[in-house]
């Protein structure tokens, strides 16, 4: 979120406190104060490169933060360093102003909470979670592999009104949090938690969608989605990646190179942006990933199955030339003639 008034005020507060105290004002704090942060309730999270001056650390700690809660009209401040790689997101956040760390964040009228020093939230991805509360699951079972605090369950429980939802989740403290935040927004009759690594968890043959929402790639767990898709009907997979495209649109792919993609029919690929040449080659790609999963477990099973790509959804640039993109693949069994 960003307030060029908000940036105004604080510039304004924190230097009247500084010429109170009798400090000098160095030219460096200005460029030190924060250009984006993260409201959660009466909580506000700022990132690590901001107050990262240690002039600030000339004012009493105590009410310098307090002046700085004034200006956003909040009770509570963390800050946040870099996020560990440990595979469970953790981030490392510290309160600087307040004890208490679970916050409630609501978006799209759904409740949201979570101990801001233990999960992570995806504020950026909110015309997915809006994209996955509009599609009409009444009737489907959903598989969510990466359900995290309940970011797509929610909204597919809440408004998509699915039927029900396997949620995987291995982070203990997001286990914690889906479960309250299940009650709390009143669908935990609907939601299974599967708590563990989904290539080992997750239920199988049981999905009419199955949602892959992780980044920058949810390609180790294919394998378990595949066999997570109801084998009899067949589902939707929402499979999430970060791509790295130069920015050629469709309208320079050559007519050889759509040919190389029409065993997939993509020219009916639908599209929120304008498709670019290199997320229909990771679509394909990532096809032809699915497809070698899936007749593996063809000679399992008698099924044989068939791909269609129906729609890339961009998500959000994740930094320059970097697309957080979602492809949605319905997967169809059919059963060979003889
Ligand atoms: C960043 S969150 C993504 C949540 C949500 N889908 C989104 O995009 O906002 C990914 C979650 O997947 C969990 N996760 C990662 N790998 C996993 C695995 N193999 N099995 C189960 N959970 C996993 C992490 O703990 C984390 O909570």
């Amino acid at each position: 979120m960003r307030s060029t008034k908000v940036e105004q005020e604080l510039q304004r507060s924190l230097s009247q406190l500084f010429l109170k105290r009798g400090k000098v004002w160095e030219d460096g704090l200005l460029a030190d104060l924060p250009k984006k942060w993260e409201k959660h309730g009466d909580l506000i999270l700022f990132s690590h490169t901001s107050f990262s001056n240690p002039a600030w650390k000339n004012l009493d700690q105590n009410e310098f933060w307090t002046c700085v809660a004034e200006v956003f009209k909040v009770k509570r401040i963390a800050k946040q360093h870099v996020i560990c790689p440990d595979g469970v997101r953790t981030p490392t956040v510290v309160l600087v102003l307040g004890k208490e760390t679970w916050v409630t964040h609501i978006d799209n009228k759904i409740r949201y909470s979570f101990d801001v020093t233990k999960c992570m939230f995806s504020s950026g991805n909110i015309t997915e979670k809006i994209r996955m509360s509009k599609l009409k699951c009444k009737d489907e079972i959903v598989v969510d592999m990466f359900a995290g605090i309940g970011y797509f369950t929610l909204p597919l429980l809440v408004h998509g009104k699915a039927k029900f939802v396997h949620a995987c989740e291995w982070n203990p403290n997001a286990v914690q949090a889906l479960r309250c935040n299940l009650h709390d927004n009143k669908v935990a009759d609907r939601c299974q938690i599967y708590e563990g690594d989904n290539r080992e968890v997750c239920p199988k043959g049981v999905a009419d969608r199955v949602l892959l929402g992780l980044i920058p790639t949810a390609k180790d767990s294919y394998h378990a989605a595949c066999q997570a898709v109801n084998s009899e009907t067949g589902g939707i997979l929402h499979i999430h990646c970060n791509v790295t495209s130069s920015g050629i649109t469709c309208n320079d792919i050559s007519e050889a190179d759509f040919n190389l993609y029409n065993y997939y029919n993509v020219s009916n690929i639908s599209c929120n942006k304008q498709l670019r040449s290199e997320w229909l080659v990771w679509a394909k790609k990532t096809a032809d990933d699915i497809s070698a999963i899936l007749e593996e477990q063809q000679c399992r099973t008698s099924n044989k199955w068939t791909i269609q790509l129906l729609h890339i959804e961009r998500v959000k640039s994740y930094a320059p030339h970097i697309d957080h993109l979602v492809l949605d693949l319905q997967l169809n069994p059919f059963c060979s003639p003889e």
